[in-house]
């Protein structure tokens, strides 16, 4: 599809895509930029021969590279596109993987005035709590899904290449307004990692901590995975989507009030109606993971 694929961030997910687009034969050559601070990162996705050489220096990065992603943490995003600018080609497609969406277009707009036409914002929804690049996989995107935010500006040859690349990888894609994937992925992304960063830091202060956590077992583990998730992806991501954020946790803390007089005054129908609706939910969700 491709003749140079250049990942700007080669992490767990740049890492996923390169070895996605190896094992499918989607591009020729595949290179990795990073900042000096990246090195030790970089060697390693060269010595795991996830890509075939990696830069330091932007320039020889994308020297003729046809497909650029930028899969940094979103807070570096506005910094990368700002120097992207002086080797932007309207011979190559630019796409990100950042999990907020209005940040990065924003981002787009304060740099280049307007968004490129030839820049596609996307987001896979596939990942893990781990980082890096020793921490990417193949066939992390299998039949996972994959939206694309394009805006008024983006051409759409652009975002049809986008959508087939992110097919090839083996994502199921999905095109969605920028706003609405924000207040989509705060829901069902944002708000649960916060939760979980949120009551991991409340117990880990506790006096009784140790004992607390040395009788924790399936169901505390299930729950707090994603507190273990690299901090500052998750700053760059809360603070970025904090308009969408907000109003779900002032409605979290109007459902915890609840609760909480529910169960003060042994208020047992409202304390079993608010878990079977739940559960029904959640067994809504599991179907469609399943369809
Ligand atoms: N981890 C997930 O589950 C997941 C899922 C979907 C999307 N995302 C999004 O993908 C992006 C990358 O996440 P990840 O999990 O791969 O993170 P990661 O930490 O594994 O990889 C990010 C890489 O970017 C590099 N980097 C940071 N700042 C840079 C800069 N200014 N210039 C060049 N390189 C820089 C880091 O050295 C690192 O190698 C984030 O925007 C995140 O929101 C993550
Ligand atoms: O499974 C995980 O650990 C993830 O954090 C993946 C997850 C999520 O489902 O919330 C995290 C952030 C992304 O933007 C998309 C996917």
């Amino acid at each position: 599809m491709f003749n140079k694929l250049c990942l700007i961030g080669v992490g767990l997910i740049g890492g996923s895509i390169a070895r996605a687009a190896r094992d499918r034969g989607l591009c020729k050559t595949i290179v990795a930029y990073g900042r000096e601070i990246d090195l030790d990162n970089l060697k390693e996705a060269r010595r795991l021969g996830v890509v075939d050489e990696y830069f330091i220096n932007l320039e020889a990065a994308v020297k003729d590279a046809d497909c650029i992603v930028i899969a940094t943490p979103v807070g570096a995003i506005e910094k990368v596109l700002g120097e992207l600018q002086p080797y932007w080609s309207d011979r190559a497609v630019y796409s990100d993987v950042g999990s907020t969406k209005g940040n990065v277009v924003d981002a787009a707009k304060r740099v280049f005035g307007s968004v490129p036409s030839n820049f596609v914002p996307a987001h896979p929804i596939a990942g893990a709590e781990q980082s890096g690049v020793t921490a990417s996989v193949n066939g992390l995107f299998d039949d996972k899904r994959l939206i694309i935010t394009p805006v008024e500006q983006t051409d759409p040859k652009a975002t049809a290449s986008i959508q087939q690349f992110w097919q090839r990888l083996g994502a199921i894609v999905s095109i969605m307004e920028v706003d609405h994937h924000d207040a989509i992925l705060a829901a069902t992304s944002h708000l649960p990692h916060l939760l979980a960063f949120v009551l991991v830091d409340l117990l880990g202060r506790k006096d009784e901590q140790v004992e607390i956590f040395k009788y924790a077992a399936g169901g505390f583990k299930d729950f707090t995975r994603i507190a273990s998730s690299d901090p500052t992806m998750w700053l760059d991501i809360c603070l970025a989507n904090r308009q969408k954020l907000i109003p779900l946790i002032q409605q979290l803390k109007q459902e915890l009030d609840t609760m909480e007089l529910a169960l003060e005054n042994d208020d047992s129908q409202q304390i079993f109606q608010t878990f079977t609706y739940a559960g029904q939910a959640r067994q809504r969700f599991l179907d469609q993971l399943t369809n």
